[in-house]
């Protein structure tokens, strides 16, 4: 059989005019005219297949989950780094299994659960507070919330937000840097993971090394010394290892425990923080927007109080402005993932953009041959490509929350592939949308957004670009928040926490 269409291969084993810069607008506009849906590219031998529609990475990474469910094993990553423990990279196999059910078990399954909304709401109106003190502070403010949730959830009261996030951070900063399979030789010819330490690259795993176990192993022992002290709090950690111990618990059912909290903060806590951080760009570039979904905030809660969850029903233009907001609808700094001549890993311009996937086996589409590469056989779903697909999202650049009033003849549907595909789907869906919904609901129900301004009062426009590393964020941008009127910074004061 023949192999899928595709820019030509030289005789290295790879294809030489890879786009560096935003390949994902490459991969989804002119090469998805001449080469279609599926793209066969070859790096060093080993087979990419590109997929730029919805229905191929449904018949792919759905239809086929158990052949398309794996992850590549990154040697620097994993081995060196010391990242063993992050769930949502592990090979498609048992221990995952064992912790995708657990993830299951604790975050919500569908639109009804209500668990964590009291924590969400709490969340969303202290950060109105701290917005009210520094406006200007509002990534930090929104990283704070978004952390909170997530530490609360899995630690309880244990784990200080202000101690968790700067080491979060510090491990989370070489996932950036390493996270890309290939980055580093060694994932090529794994036993150079045997060279002495004064080799470059095992002198930073080491380095990176400390804060990479810590992130995982400091907040689980806290939760564990408080238990012992008779100081535990409500959380998930404490109702596992309590299942653990009248299981007759083993040392690998607590660091499945130990795995499943901290991934949660790792996959849970920057891909909100970069949706929310967008938002505020999105509401100062769009006033017409922010003024639709004030006026719809304000005839539910005629200014007299702050959303919560029960009002959700009669806004649905929040529900739009989030939809979009995981659609990437911004020019440029949209979905994606890159790819330079080493890299075989995707990479993305927004945390969900890409999800790369590792098959287990040569396999047969639409006539074509998938064949089996050297060390490692990716798919990578083109989330770009899929959420601005024209057929479905019509004028698809354009921020505009409105088309999903539209939704007939399967225009306009919910944008599911920002969470990914088949078994690797986030379990964390539910979650994240109910965090996005709430701060946003909160925010825009009392704060008006709005481009800064210089000292001679012109207008500075904000940057719309996205950092281009693993975990992606807006880059540095401003912009003025400032309550909707006197009533609004009563409302925030007074509030329930
Ligand atoms: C806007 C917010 C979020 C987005 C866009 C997002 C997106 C994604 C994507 C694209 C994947 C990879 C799926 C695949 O490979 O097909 C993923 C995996 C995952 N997400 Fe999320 N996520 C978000 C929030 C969350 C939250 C709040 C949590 C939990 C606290 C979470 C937990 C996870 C976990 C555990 C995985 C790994 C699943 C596995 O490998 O089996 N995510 N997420």
């Amino acid at each position: 059989l023949p192999l899928p269409p595709g820019p030509k291969i030289n005789w290295f084993g790879s294809v030489s005019n890879i786009p560096k810069v935003r390949p994902w607008l490459i991969y989804g506009g002119p090469w998805k005219e001449t080469f279609g849906d599926l793209i066969y590219i070859q790096i060093f031998g080993n087979p990419i297949l590109v997929v730029n529609s919805a229905t191929a990475a449904a018949d792919l990474l759905e239809k086929r989950g158990a052949k398309y469910s794996s992850r590549p094993v990154r040697t620097m990553v994993v081995d060196l780094i010391g990242w063993d423990w992050l769930a949502s990279s592990f090979p498609y196999g048992s221990k995952w299994q064992k912790h995708r059910i657990m993830f299951h078990r604790h975050l919500p399954a569908n639109e009804s659960s209500t668990k964590y909304h009291p924590l969400q709401i709490q969340e969303a109106r202290i950060l109105c507070r701290r917005l009210l003190d520094s406006p200007v502070d509002f990534r930090h403010h929104v990283r704070n919330a978004a952390a909170t949730i997530v530490l609360r959830m899995a630690y309880g009261q244990s784990v200080d937000t202000n101690d968790y996030v700067p080491l979060a951070d510090k491990a989370l900063s070489s996932l950036a840097q390493a996270g890309i399979f290939g980055t580093f030789l060694v994932d090529y010819i794994p036993i150079l993971k045997y060279a002495p330490s004064w080799f470059t690259f095992k002198r930073k795993a080491l380095e990176w090394r400390i804060p990479t176990r810590a992130m995982r192993d400091l907040p689980f022992a806290k939760v564990k010394e408080h238990i012992a002290q008779g100081k535990g709090s409500d959380c998930i950690v404490s109702q596992e290892l309590e299942k653990l111990s009248c299981d007759s618990g083993s040392k690998e059912g607590e660091n499945t425990v130990a795995n499943v909290s901290a991934t949660m903060f790792a996959a849970g806590a920057d891909t909100v923080v970069s949706t929310l951080s967008a938002c505020f760009l999105v509401m100062s570039l769009y006033p017409d927007i922010q003024a639709k979904a004030q006026a719809d905030l304000d005839a539910v809660l005629a200014q007299r109080r702050l959303p919560n969850f029960n009002d959700r029903s009669q806004l649905p233009f929040i529900d739009y402005i989030c939809y979009e907001l995981l659609c990437a609808k911004i020019a440029y700094c949209s979905a994606s993932f890159s790819l330079n001549f080493v890299q075989t890993m995707a990479t993305s311009d927004a945390p969900w953009a890409c999800t790369l996937y590792l098959r287990s086996e040569e396999d047969e589409y639409r006539g074509f041959r998938i064949p089996k590469g050297t060390t490692a056989n990716q798919v990578l779903p083109n989330v770009w490509s899929i959420l601005h697909d024209p057929e479905t999202y019509p004028d698809p650049l354009t921020f505009n929350p409105w088309r999903f009033e539209n939704t007939s003849n399967g225009l306009n549907p919910f944008p599911d592939p920002a969470f990914g595909f088949g078994r690797r789907f986030c379990p964390g869906k539910h979650l994240a949308f109910d965090t996005l919904w709430i701060v946003v609901a909160s925010t825009l129900a009392v704060f008006s957004i709005t481009k800064e301004t210089d000292a001679n009062g012109q207008i500075k426009e904000p940057t719309t670009e996205f950092t281009p590393h693993l975990l992606s964020h807006p880059l540095p941008f401003g912009c003025t928040i400032t309550p909707r009127s006197s009533n609004a910074r009563e409302l925030i004061l007074e509030s329930d926490l």
